[in-house]
């Protein structure tokens, strides 16, 4: 390299307009053919290529576009198709791709997880004795297209081959070697191909690198770099690191690759006090991830040149890439379309191509320091940072004390668990085997469309809230057709459990069009907190009373909880996130206190996030979770005893914080568990769960109806290693996902399920 370069790690695959959803839900309604598919996805592609091509990208990622999930084509690439799925082998087809990420008949889904401490899943690929091929090339495909089409020298994106094998599942400790042997030709092969090819660059993610990984780990990585560097020794390796600093610096450095990516925003003290001990290698180039990829917040211009200085006398500019702190997949597309956005906000954000932009202009502003207008571009951002920092929402002093002071706000219910439980059981006199919902219930096109209406001033406020109403009523008749025992009244008024609440709060803003990829077609549009965080008036009374009023039994009150709220919102970045959290969680309790009084006495407080948030390095878990759980007990706390307060989790591995799931305090909590098939009760073997607890019995990301017997399994399998008196049985998740006919069959199901289990088992039933 030749002088300073820009670079990308991943665009946005989603569209300006989601038309990337779009596409892909009318070809899973059978609306389009396949070949219009594929043309119109191969239009978006090439149009996020030209758009970072005119944006002066030097670096520009092809392969980073996946048609559901990055880690399922890696699966799909390689021929890792689960057995279930009776693939014949060969290229992986449409149909077995989307059958494995959203099942098929007979053939569950691949399990999905969490990216990292990302809200962008992935689907877990299942190495079961499974001997991988190279189906197709992949990458050199992707490579071929932008260079045919475009005339782009692309900069191929693969998975690395640790992390691929760290995030997958269906192999034992013992088999590392088995399976890197396995593995290390296929890649070699897309390697030597690109090689010939003439690439230049080649990306490989390896995010495992921040992770904590033991030496073992290291030398195992070490002996892969060494094996692809002799199969390639022409080609360029950018090694691309992210969510935070590399685990073991030195050896890193030292792999046979060309190029370091470094995440120098979630990742900075760390990362710069391993390069100011230990330097950086004079072979090798730095990619610099300057430009968060996880926030929306423009960059402080000035102070990413006071960095780049830094870094320059670590490493010459002429081995330097300015680019992001990771994928761009993680923010929305463009600012263009928030019109409705004030200026000392709009001019505050950066979305995926602002971003591109800001990379651009720190690179000229290297090159060219003299530049005028360079020079008023850097004065227009400092400027609009010097506003938003002085603004008087960043700065209510009532709520910032009372944060200061947090330590002196009650986080402890007044009775124990053992005390509340029996208060409860004689107010409730529930059934054993309680069954309940999540919460949400289909979101119909019928309910998102009524949603337009209203917004679009179509329908006033009455009638919006008179359809409201219509389906809540309609849900509360069909809960107790059901036979369901705590109800709830469907969040039907929520366009989404985190941004509704961000509508509602103080210091929070929202967006037009700023979505982002949380699984497969499924996107979510994160709400924007920048100021300090208020309760405003009751957000969740009206409707929740109201559906207490047409029913005996009890409705639950449905609040997403702090830490949740926090994680899947962009995030103020000028004071410390425990800060937030615990803003959040004071607003929250006003509204748990506000639904009490009102009457509803069973409130869930969702978490799904919880887990998510936790730091990926280890030495960073406590200090997270002691803050998690105390932002979840000032939100919960402040209950009488006889008041039920539940929670909810989703998506993620729970083993590792049983315990300080345990320190919720939360009298009931339902848990996902039937996607990775059971795989948490193995966790309840090994720790024992004292409160009240239901495993979810059914996937509710798939159309499949599960029938009786498998749930009757679940619930076996998993009394197995709970307590009866103790357990609740409830689907994985919220169905706002799913259709009506499906949901109502399944729940029917499902409580005919308990209703099974209560009358075979003798030793449940006397317990009644
Ligand atoms: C539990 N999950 C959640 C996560 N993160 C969140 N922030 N929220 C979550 O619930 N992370 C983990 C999981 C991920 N799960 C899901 C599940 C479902 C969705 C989802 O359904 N997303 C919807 C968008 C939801 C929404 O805001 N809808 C708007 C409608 C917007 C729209 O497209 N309107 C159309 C008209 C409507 C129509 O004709 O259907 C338009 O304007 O043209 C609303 O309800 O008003 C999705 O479609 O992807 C996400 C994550
Ligand atoms: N109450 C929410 C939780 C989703 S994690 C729902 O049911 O959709
Ligand atoms: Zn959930």
């Amino acid at each position: 390299m030749d002088s300073l370069k820009s670079s990308n790690l991943g665009y946005p695959r989603i569209g300006v307009n989601r038309e990337w959803k779009k596409l892909l839900e009318a070809l899973w309604a059978n609306k389009i053919q396949e070949s219009e598919f594929e043309k119109k996805i191969e239009e978006l592609r090439l149009n996020h290529l030209k758009l970072q091509q005119e944006k002066g990208i030097d670096l520009i990622p092809v392969n980073d576009f996946s048609l559901y999930d990055h880690m399922l084509d890696t699966a799909a690439m390689f021929g890792i198709v689960p057995k279930r799925f009776n693939y014949p082998g060969g290229v992986v087809s449409l149909s077995t791709y989307y059958a494995m990420a959203r099942g098929s008949k007979g053939a569950p889904a691949c399990e999905m997880t969490k990216w990292f401490n990302t809200n962008y899943h992935y689907i877990v690929p299942e190495l079961n004795d499974i001997t991988p091929v190279l189906t197709i090339n992949k990458p050199l495909q992707a490579y071929r297209e932008a260079k045919q089409k475009l005339g782009i020298d692309g900069k191929p994106v693969l998975i690395g081959l640790y992390t691929f094998l760290k995030l997958s599942k269906g192999y034992k400790s013992g088999q590392w070697d088995e399976l890197i042997a396995l593995f290390l030709p296929l890649y070699a092969q897309i390697l030597r191909e690109l090689e010939q090819e003439g690439v230049r660059w080649v990306q490989i993610d390896e995010p495992v690198l921040v992770s904590s990984l033991s030496v073992e780990d290291m030398d195992r990585i070490t002996h892969i770099y060494k094996q692809l560097h002799e199969a390639a020794p022409g080609l360029n390796i950018m090694l691309q690191t992210y969510f935070d600093a590399v685990e073991h610096y030195e050896a890193t450095v030292s792999l046979p690759v060309q190029g370091i990516g470094l995440d120098l925003v979630h990742g900075y003290d760390r990362n710069m006090q391993h390069m100011a001990k230990h330097g950086f290698p004079k072979d090798k180039v730095l990619g610099a991830g300057l430009i968060d990829g996880r926030n929306i917040w423009a960059a402080d211009l000035q102070s990413k040149l006071t960095l780049l200085n830094t870094l320059s006398q670590y490493v010459p500019y002429e081995r330097m890439i300015i680019q992001p702190s990771c994928s761009l997949l993680h923010v929305p597309v463009t600012t263009g379309q928030e019109t409705k956005l004030g200026s000392e906000i709009r001019q505050v954000l950066a979305f995926a191509n602002e971003k591109l932009d800001e990379i651009v202009l720190l690179t000229k502003a290297v090159a060219d320091k003299d530049s005028e207008p360079i020079a008023r571009e850097l004065e227009k951002n400092q400027q609009a940072l010097r506003e938003i920092n002085a603004s008087s929402s960043r700065k209510k002093e009532h709520i910032q004390e009372m944060v200061e002071r947090i330590d002196q706000q009650p986080s402890a219910r007044a009775g124990t668990f053992a005390e509340r439980r029996i208060l409860q059981q004689n107010k409730w006199n529930l059934p054993i085997l309680p069954t309940t919902t999540i919460g949400s219930f289909p979101q119909t096109s019928e309910v998102r469309q009524a949603r337009k209406k209203w917004r679009t001033g179509e329908w006033t406020e009455e009638q919006y809230k008179t359809f409201i109403q219509e389906q809540i009523r309609l849900w509360i008749n069909l809960q107790e057709e059901i036979g369901l025992d705590v109800l709830v009244h469907g969040e039907f008024e929520r366009t989404d459990m985190v941004e509704f609440f961000g509508e509602k709060l103080g210091g929070f803003f929202f967006t037009q069009n700023g979505w982002v990829q949380s699984y497969g077609s499924r996107c979510v549009k994160p709400p924007v907190i920048y100021g300090d965080v208020e309760f405003i008036k009751p957000m969740t009374v009206e409707e929740t009373v109201y559906a207490q009023s047409l029913t005996n039994k009890p409705v639950k009150g449905m609040l997403t909880g702090p830490i949740t709220i926090l994680n899947w919102s962009f995030v103020r970045d000028d004071i410390p996130r425990e800060k937030v959290a615990y803003q959040i969680a004071l607003a929250l309790r006003q509204e748990v206190e506000a639904l009490e009084k009102a009457g509803i006495e069973m409130i869930q407080v969702d978490e799904p996030a919880l887990r998510e948030g936790l730091p990926i390095k280890r030495q960073d878990w406590q200090h997270y979770l002691d803050w998690a759980v105390l932002s979840f007990r000032l939100a919960t706390a402040t209950v009488k005893n006889t008041t039920q307060i539940h929670t909810h989790m989703c998506y993620c591995e729970f083993h590792d914080i049983i315990d300080s799931i345990r320190e919720l305090d939360a009298d009931v909590i339902s848990i996902e568990t039937s996607r990775s098939h059971g795989e948490l009760l193995h966790s309840f073997e090994e720790h024992t769960y004292d409160h009240g607890i239901g495993l979810g019995v059914y996937d509710i990301h798939s159309p499949r109806v599960p029938d009786v017997k498998e749930m009757v399994h679940m619930i076996d399998r998993s009394l197995s290693v709970l307590d009866p008196e103790l357990f609740w049985i409830n689907p994985d998740c919220g169905l706002k996902t799913r259709g009506m006919d499906e949901t109502i069959a399944s729940l029917k199901n499902m409580v005919e399920a308990a209703k099974s289990f209560r009358e075979k088992s003798p030793v449940l039933s006397s317990s009644l």
